[in-house]
């Protein structure tokens, strides 16, 4: 007896017996047969593999049109509705990041003059979302509608500009904060980078072009030590990556300015506080902790030189962030093609009076009625700069910008905000 690799492989072919030969051709038919069922089998896998994929991704893409919160007859209704202007020569404008602390003092603002105003805002959970939907239910309480979306989605924006004609797009998305970026950097270069430009090329290829104005940052003096900033200083030496992506943005906007004609008009604010404010802001967790009981950190410099800041009220940067889209002046491109130059502004948005961290927790304290637990270290390299001033005479000449809330003031209209809010009485008991 042959044994079965003899039979399927024989040694010497040529001595194959002839009265093995139905044999040989049977085992061959049956070894081909084998083969080529297990090369059926493999291109049904392929082919089962292939299609279950591509199901995967169908249900992937629908589910996410699906469940995408923008879109229908009914939502463009709202977002043409938000956008009706309702006095002479009145302006219709995009808000992205309406539901953050600058975008929704804003947006109130446009919408009781008569301006068309829709939101935008992804609701990330940076801080709180519950104070984010609150400002949105605010906003809706105003006639403000707030889209549910990201900057950095394209189809989204282009169907925006398919919608409603803005003339004007207040970009005010951002990733804040100047701490947070050695904890997740990713989410900087996100928002204010890829989003910047995403928005951009969709201002870009709107027809008509709205002109563009932006949230820059007052940290992009960064290591600058001549006092008080100006627009003309330098602004090369950020000290956060914070910094940097906002740098980069002023740069990213003059490329769009140039080569497409946007009106761009960037906006360096400086440490804006108030009503409705930012949790992630030394003023409004320091309120918290002390309202608690728990003990705050004070940061100091080199040598306990105590930090200052230039904060500035909301309303008085409201009333800079209106003065600028007034003066904007026209983007001159269309179809993506620029026709002639167009305007690119840079302005500080300050309060021209800088406050040491100490002295803000003094105020504080005094408007609390409760003494703060102080723990003062030294600032650790994370981003902070000693100091900010800010020198606001272009914005002044421009748009006849001048703050006039001082810090005392200025906290005690957030602390009321912040008492009512989160349900206090004056004199720092829970409900
Ligand atoms: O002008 C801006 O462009 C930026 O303003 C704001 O940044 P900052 O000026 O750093 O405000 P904020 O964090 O409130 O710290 C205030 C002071 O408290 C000190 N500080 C802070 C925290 C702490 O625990 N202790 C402390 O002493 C701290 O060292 C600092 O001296 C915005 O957050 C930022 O998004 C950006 O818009």
């Amino acid at each position: 007896m042959p044994s079965l690799e003899e039979e399927l492989f024989p040694s010497t072919p040529g001595k194959v017996k002839i009265d093995r030969t139905h044999t040989i051709h049977r085992q061959f038919h049956r070894c081909f047969a084998s083969t080529s069922t297990m090369f059926l089998w493999a291109l049904f896998l392929i082919a089962l593999t292939a299609s279950y994929l591509s199901f995967q991704s169908f249900v992937d893409t629908s589910s996410k049109y699906f469940t995408a919160s923008w879109g229908g007859i009914q939502w463009e209704k709202q977002v043409r509705n938000s956008a009706l202007i309702r006095r002479p020569a009145g302006m219709s404008v995009l808000v992205t990041g309406a539901a953050g602390f600058v975008g929704t003092h804003v947006s109130l603002a446009l919408q009781k003059r008569g301006d068309g105003v829709v939101g935008l805002d992804n609701f990330n959970s940076y801080y709180d979302p519950s104070l984010k939907r609150a400002r949105k239910k605010l906003l809706a309480d105003h006639g403000v509608f707030v889209v549910d979306g990201d900057i950095n989605d394209a189809r989204l924006l282009a169907k925006l500009f398919d919608v409603v004609a803005f003339s004007h797009v207040m970009h005010l998305a951002a990733q804040a904060g100047v701490r947070y970026a050695l904890e997740n950097p990713g989410s900087y270069v996100h928002s204010n980078i890829a989003g910047l430009v995403t928005l951009l090329e969709a201002c870009k290829a709107a027809d008509p072009q709205p002109a563009v104005v932006w949230a820059s940052s007052s940290s992009v003096y960064g290591l600058n030590s001549k006092t008080p900033f100006s627009e003309s200083d330098r602004t090369d030496q950020p000290a956060s990556l914070y910094a940097a992506t906002k740098k980069a943005g002023e740069e990213i906007t003059h490329t769009y300015n140039h080569i497409y004609g946007l009106s761009i008009t960037g906006l360096r604010f400086f440490t804006v506080y108030g009503p409705w404010g930012r949790p992630d802001m030394a003023y409004f967790f320091f309120t918290r902790n002390i309202l608690q009981g728990k003990p705050i950190t004070i940061y100091r410099g080199k040598n306990r030189v105590d930090l200052a800041r230039d904060f500035t009220y909301i309303d008085d940067v409201v009333k800079g962030c209106l003065g600028s889209l007034d003066t904007a002046g026209k983007s001159t491109g269309s179809g993506g093609k620029k026709r002639g130059p167009a305007p690119y502004r840079i302005f500080n948005l300050g309060n021209t009076s800088p406050v040491t961290v100490p002295e803000l927790v003094g105020i504080l304290e005094k408007q609390l009625k409760v003494k703060a637990k102080r723990n003062y270290v030294e600032m650790p390299g994370n981003g902070d700069v000693p100091f900010t001033h800010a020198n606001v005479s272009l914005a002044r000449r421009e748009f006849g910008y001048k703050p006039t809330t001082d810090l005392q003031t200025g906290l005690k209209k957030f602390v009321k905000w912040y008492m009512s809010y989160y349900g206090y009485h004056q004199h720092g008991k829970r409900v």
